[in-house]
């Protein structure tokens, strides 16, 4: 196990006239990991976020970072050391992207010109094209203006980023596309990440340690996703992470025993089919000179090419592979390899009995 970047103990803040918002938090953060507050409104989870870089002032309690108090550590320098991403993106109006992006790596001395090249490449770390970083944040999509976000915040490679609710404005294939994009990075980068966020589901997709704030700032469970969509630690929790556990508990549950099956494919040529497609008598995978999927056709139909499914990558979970299956015109998921290449299709009926072989094993265990 990594040892603990983060700790707090004891850990109270009681605002002004109110009920604590936190609540004696104690816990430790570990290096290089995502680690996800998720809880109601109003449990404390900004707070507790914005007391690891001295936004907000503990009324009790010690907070470490890297062994030291935070209190030991200015607080301007301490918020420079760490990314900080929120739910607006937080960009500055009236500057470019790159200079958005480089606003921290100045602070830090470092020079325009320099600034501008990492930030440059960042752009490209987080998905966009160079060219947006002329632009203004207005003339941004809100996925776009997110990744921008997220390249601000690791300009200057801070050891910790901070998360507060980053893609919860953003509609929800955006949203799935940033968190498989942050989970990509996160596999290059390591970063000790604290991610707040309401949705349960959004916390055990990402987590590698889920904390599930109760209201009145107490922490009611820590623990990996897959232990807590498993055994809730009290009502509480299994209320709020709700009737959908036992599927999103497939999200940790590997689909290595799902077969791979060849699929009949229609290659398109300059625009052509290679083949007559009204000739088939099964569902036939249109794909590109490449190998890569464009989409089904139907039997015996002409050319109508029908949008696919989600597409699915071996490794990857019972609950992609479902997903891809169902989401799929003609029951079959499409799986690709690293470079989007068509592998085969795995069937709908496979999964589930993969799913209910799981699930016996499960039982059998209890
Ligand atoms: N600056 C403040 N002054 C007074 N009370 C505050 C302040 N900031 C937060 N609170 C109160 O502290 C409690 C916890 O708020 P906090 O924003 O940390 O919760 P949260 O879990 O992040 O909520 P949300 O999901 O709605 O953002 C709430 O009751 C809130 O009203």
């Amino acid at each position: 196990m990594d040892p603990a970047m983060i700790e707090f103990q004891s850990v109270t803040k009681q605002y002004e006239g109110g009920n604590p918002a936190v609540d004696s938090l104690t816990m430790s953060i570990d290096k290089g990991s995502i680690t996800v507050f998720v809880g109601p409104s109003g449990c404390g989870k900004t707070t507790s976020l914005r007391m690891i870089n001295r936004m907000v002032e503990p009324t009790s309690g010690v907070i470490t970072v890297d062994g030291r108090d935070v209190t030991t550590v200015a607080a301007a320098e301490l918020r420079r050391s760490m990314g900080y991403v929120m739910q607006s993106s937080g960009l500055m109006p009236h500057r470019s992207v790159l200079d958005n992006i480089a606003t921290v790596p100045r602070l830090n001395g470092v020079s325009k010109a320099e600034a501008r090249r990492r930030a440059t490449e960042l752009l490209d770390v987080v998905g966009l094209a160079s060219s947006l970083g002329k632009r203004y944040p207005s003339q941004l999509s809100g996925g776009q203006q997110q990744r921008v976000g997220v390249a601000r915040a690791l300009a200057a490679d801070p050891p910790i980023l901070l998360m507060d609710e980053p893609f919860s404005a953003v509609d929800p294939v955006v949203r799935d596309e940033l968190q498989q994009e942050l989970l990509r990075l996160q596999q290059d980068l390591a970063k000790t990440i604290v991610f707040v966020t309401h949705d349960i589901d959004e916390a055990t997709i990402l987590g590698d340690k889920v904390a599930v704030f109760a209201v009145g700032g107490k922490l009611a469970q820590y623990s990996t996703p897959e232990e807590i969509l498993r055994a809730p630690a009290n009502d509480f929790v299994a209320s709020f992470v709700g009737r959908d556990r036992g599927f999103r508990h497939l999200g940790f549950t590997t689909s290595d025993a799902v077969t791979i099956h060849r699929v009949p494919t229609l290659i398109v040529r300059g625009g052509q089919f290679d083949g007559d497609p009204a000739a088939v008598t099964d569902w036939q995978l249109v794909v590109d000179e490449g190998m890569r999927p464009l989409g089904w056709a139907r039997p015996g139909t002409n050319t109508d090419l029908i949008p696919g499914g989600s597409l699915f990558h071996p490794g990857e979970s019972l609950r992609r592979a479902l997903d891809s299956a169902l989401s799929s015109p003609s029951g079959q998921g499409v799986a690709v390899d690293g470079e989007g290449r068509v592998l085969g299709a795995i069937r709908a009926q496979e999964v589930l009995e993969v799913i209910e072989a799981a699930r016996q094993v499960r039982q059998a265990a209890l």
